[in-house]
């Protein structure tokens, strides 16, 4: 399936857009600004708090794994900044009761928000009660308080119909955000996948947002992601209840845009999958996003 000729347009016009200072400053309010790597310690998540609180603001979420929750908490306690963790991540293939039990814990250690990844591989081979039932599982632990946003794995949909599909079922079963991707399989989040969510959304009529994550590492990058959400959305749509970056390298390109230097002034500060320094092209990071490229 072809995305239909509007969404197509919005997304062709969105992929051109620039980032200025003010998209930019907006952009560090709608980040969660994240760390999930394996080698992560309690002194690396409590230097990423301190980022928290910027100069253009404050980010919209801490998110780590669930083991520095409380560690998080503790960091950004009367900071505003929301406590986000994953479940079932990333590989989506724990059971419903092993979902909920590592929901509860991480809700009982902090988190107010919960990233769940969608059993997607099973979805993808024509499961549809399991993967939901752990969905629904999630939600039930979540209650009304806490924020769940389903994890799809967009780039690992062969086509945009079944990721339809995923997308309308999550919706169905709880979600709060449809988030694209974990940020471990490549392709991440793309303007593709992007478009198709954020239209299932907007069908959908419910108060549903949406989460871009992985691999987007420059101003202009998110920049191409807002302007698509306002496309389809409307202006003003895309606030923190509503729509999100999660990043681990994309802050400080966001910050130089804004006119706040960050460290490096932009200039190749970000670290690349691997935890890397990247190499620098004035672009805040080793990987440049492409987000108008690749599959779903
Ligand atoms: O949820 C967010 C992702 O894990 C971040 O991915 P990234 O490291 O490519 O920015």
């Amino acid at each position: 399936m072809k995305l239909p000729a509007d969404l197509q347009r919005a997304l062709d016009s969105a992929a051109t857009v620039k980032a200025d200072a003010k998209g930019a400053g907006r952009a560090v309010g709608l980040l969660d600004l994240t760390s999930l790597n394996d080698d992560d310690t309690e002194q690396t998540v409590e230097a990423l708090c301190k980022r928290a609180v910027t100069p253009a603001g404050k980010v919209a979420a801490v998110c780590v794994w669930p083991r520095f929750v409380k560690t998080a908490r503790k960091a950004l306690k009367g900071s505003g900044v929301k406590i986000a963790t994953v479940v079932n991540f990333p590989s989506g293939e724990a059971d419903a009761a092993t979902v909920a039990a590592e929901t509860k814990a991480a809700i009982k250690d902090g988190a107010q928000e919960i990233d769940v990844v969608l059993p997607y591989r099973a979805f993808i081979d024509g499961a549809r009660t399991q993967p939901m039932n752990v969905i629904r599982a999630c939600r039930e632990a979540c209650g009304s308080d806490v924020t769940m946003k389903v994890i799809l794995e967009s780039g690992c949909f062969p086509d945009p119909e079944l990721l339809a599909w995923a997308a309308r079922d999550s919706i169905a079963a709880g979600a709060d955000f449809l988030k694209t991707s974990t940020g471990k399989v490549q392709p991440a989040a793309t303007l593709e996948a992007a478009a198709l969510l954020l239209h299932v959304i907007h069908e959908s009529g419910k108060p549903v947002g949406f989460k871009a994550a992985g691999g987007i590492r420059d101003a202009d990058g998110a920049a191409a992601f807002l302007a698509l959400a306002t496309a389809i959305q409307g202006k003003g749509w895309a606030k923190p209840d509503t729509f999100r970056f999660g990043a681990s390298a994309l802050l400080d390109s966001l910050l130089a845009t804004a006119g706040h230097g960050g460290k490096g002034e932009g200039k190749g500060e970000g670290k690349d999958k691997d935890g890397k320094d990247g190499k620098g092209d004035g672009k805040g990071g080793g990987v440049v996003a492409q987000p108008a490229t690749a599959g779903y």
